[in-house]
C-alpha cells in the first residue's frame, strides 16, 4: 500500500470512526466530554425582567415618591403606580409598569422623593434592565452536537437549567510497548533503552479525548504475542508502539494478518513518523476496535499520535476533525519534496520559530516546543505554516 498524503491519513482517520450511543452525565462530571445532541436552553436567560444595577426602579416622569424596596430572589414585587419608585438591587425582578432603573450614582434622594441628579447627563437614559429571554428562550439550541464542554459551557449549561448533558462516552485506549530492549524505569542497562512512550501517551490521549486503561510491554519474541495481546484487547483503541517497520521482529503487519484486520493506513508521506499504521477488526463495529501503529522513535510516534491519534479519537467523540491555525514560521524547518514534515516550533513576537535538533529518535526539541508546525515541500522561511498546538 502507498504511503497516504499527510492531510489524507489526518481526514481519513477522522472519516472511519463513528461515535457510540450517547449517555446522560451529571454536568459536574461532563468537562472534556463531547455533546452528543445539542445543548438546549430549559428555560429563558434572565427568567424575568431583572434589574441590572443597584438603584431606583421607576415609573413615568420623575421625581418620584419612593414606596417600598425588593431584593433579589423576591417572588412578586409588584406592580409600580405612576410617578412612584422602589429602591431594587442588581438582579432583583422589576415590578410590572416600571420604566428603567436609575442607578444610584445618577440618583438624588430627599425625604420619601428620588429625582434624577442634575450632573446626571445623559447617561440616566439607559433603562438598566434585563429583559426575560434576552439571552436566551426555552428550546433554543446554545450549542452543536460535537462541541467540546468546557468549563464555560458547563457554566452556561448551569445558567439554562441544566443538571445533566449527553455526551459522547470517552473512548478507551490500551497501549502496547513492542521491543525487548525496552525497560520502564531506572537507569537502562547495556543495549537497554528506557521507555519514552509509557509516560508521554496517557496523558497525550487525555488531551486528545480518550482513556488509557494500561501500558503494557509486548515482547519481540514472536507475532503471535502481539496477534494475542491485540485479540485480548476490549478497549476501543490499541495503540501499538513500534514493530510497524521492516525490521526481523517488528511484527505488527504480521500480527494485523493474523487478526484480518483492514488496514486503512499503511505508511504516511510524512517526515518524521512514516511507518504508522491505521487498522480495524472486521468484527467490531466502527465505534471500536482500532489499532494505531506507531512508529517505536518517540519524536516520530508523537508526530504519528497527531496524524492519527488524535483525529481517530476526534472521530470516536464525533467532534470532527478541528482546523489548524495557520502563521508565519520562521527557521531551519527543511522542507522535503514530495513529503510533509513536522517539525516543533516556539512562539516569538513574529509567529513561530522553528526548535533546532528535531530528531525522530528523541523528544528533546518537541520538549521545547509550544506547537508542532507542518511544513509543506513548497515551504520557504518566514512563510505562513499550518500549526498543531501541543496539547
Ligand atoms: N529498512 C528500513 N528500516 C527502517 C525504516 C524503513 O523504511 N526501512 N523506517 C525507519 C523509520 S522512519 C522508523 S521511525 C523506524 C520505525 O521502527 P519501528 O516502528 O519498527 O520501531 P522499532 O524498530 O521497534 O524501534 C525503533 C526505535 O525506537 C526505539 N523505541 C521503541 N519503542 C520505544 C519506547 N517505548 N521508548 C523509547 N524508544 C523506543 C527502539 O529502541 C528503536 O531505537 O524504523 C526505521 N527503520
Ligand atoms: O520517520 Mo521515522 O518515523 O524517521 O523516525
Amino acid at each position: 500500500m502507498r504511503a497516504l498524503p499527510w492531510n489524507r491519513a489526518r481526514t481519513l482517520a477522522a472519516e472511519l470512526a463513528t461515535p457510540p450511543p450517547p449517555e446522560n452525565v451529571p454536568i459536574g462530571d461532563a468537562a472534556g466530554r463531547v455533546l452528543a445532541e445539542p445543548l438546549r436552553a430549559l428555560v429563558a436567560v434572565p427568567g424575568f425582567d431583572n434589574a441590572a444595577m443597584d438603584g431606583y426602579a421607576v415609573r413615568g416622569a420623575g421625581p418620584w415618591r419612593l414606596t417600598g424596596r425588593v431584593l433579589a430572589g423576591c417572588p412578586d414585587p409588584g406592580a409600580l403606580a405612576e410617578r412612584t419608585a422602589v429602591e431594587i438591587a442588581t438582579g432583583a425582578p422589576v415590578p410590572a409598569g416600571a420604566d428603567r432603573v436609575v442607578p444610584y450614582e445618577e440618583a438624588n434622594r430627599e425625604g420619601g422623593l428620588v429625582a434624577i441628579r442634575a450632573d446626571a447627563g445623559r447617561a440616566w437614559v439607559r433603562d438598566h434592565i434585563r429583559r426575560r429571554g434576552e439571552d436566551a428562550e426555552p428550546g433554543d439550541e446554545l450549542l452543536p452536537a460535537g462541541s467540546l464542554v468546557t468549563p464555560v459551557v458547563l457554566g452556561m449549561a448551569g445558567s439554562v437549567g441544566a443538571d445533566t448533558v449527553s455526551v459522547v462516552p470517552r473512548p478507551r485506549a490500551r497501549v502496547l510497548l513492542t521491543g525487548d530492549e525496552i525497560v520502564r524505569a531506572g537507569l537502562p542497562g547495556p543495549g537497554q533503552v528506557r521507555d519514552a512512550l509509557g509516560p508521554l501517551l496517557p496523558p497525550l490521549l487525555a488531551g486528545f479525548g480518550a482513556d488509557v486503561t494500561g501500558v503494557s510491554v509486548v515482547g519481540d519474541a514472536s507475532a503471535a504475542a502481539l496477534t494475542a495481546a491485540l485479540a485480548a484487547t476490549t478497549e476501543e483503541i490499541a495503540v501499538v508502539c513500534g514493530a510497524s517497520s521492516v525490521g526481523p521482529v517488528d511484527h505488527l503487519h504480521a500480527a494485523l494478518a493474523g487478526l484480518v484486520a483492514t488496514v486503512h493506513v499503511n505508511g504516511v508521506a510524512c517526515r518524521p513518523g512514516r511507518p504508522q499504521v491505521l487498522a480495524h477488526r472486521p468484527d467490531r463495529g466502527t465505534d471500536t476496535g482500532w489499532i494505531v501503529g506507531l512508529p517505536g522513535n518517540p519524536y516520530a510516534a508523537l508526530v504519528a499520535a497527531y496524524t492519527l491519534l488524535a483525529p481517530l479519537v476526534a472521530g470516536l467523540t464525533g467532534r470532527g476533525l478541528p482546523g489548524l491555525p495557520t502563521v508565519a514560521v520562521s527557521g531551519q524547518a527543511r522542507p522535503v519534496p514530495g513529503l510533509t514534515r513536522l517539525v516543533p516550533v516556539r512562539w516569538d513576537d513574529s509567529g513561530a520559530v522553528v526548535v533546532p535538533r528535531d530528531g525522530a529518535g528523541y523528544l528533546g526539541a518537541a520538549a521545547q516546543a509550544d506547537a508542532l508546525a507542518v511544513i509543506e515541500p513548497d515551504w520557504t522561511p518566514h512563510a505562513p505554516a499550518r500549526l498543531i498546538l501541543q496539547c
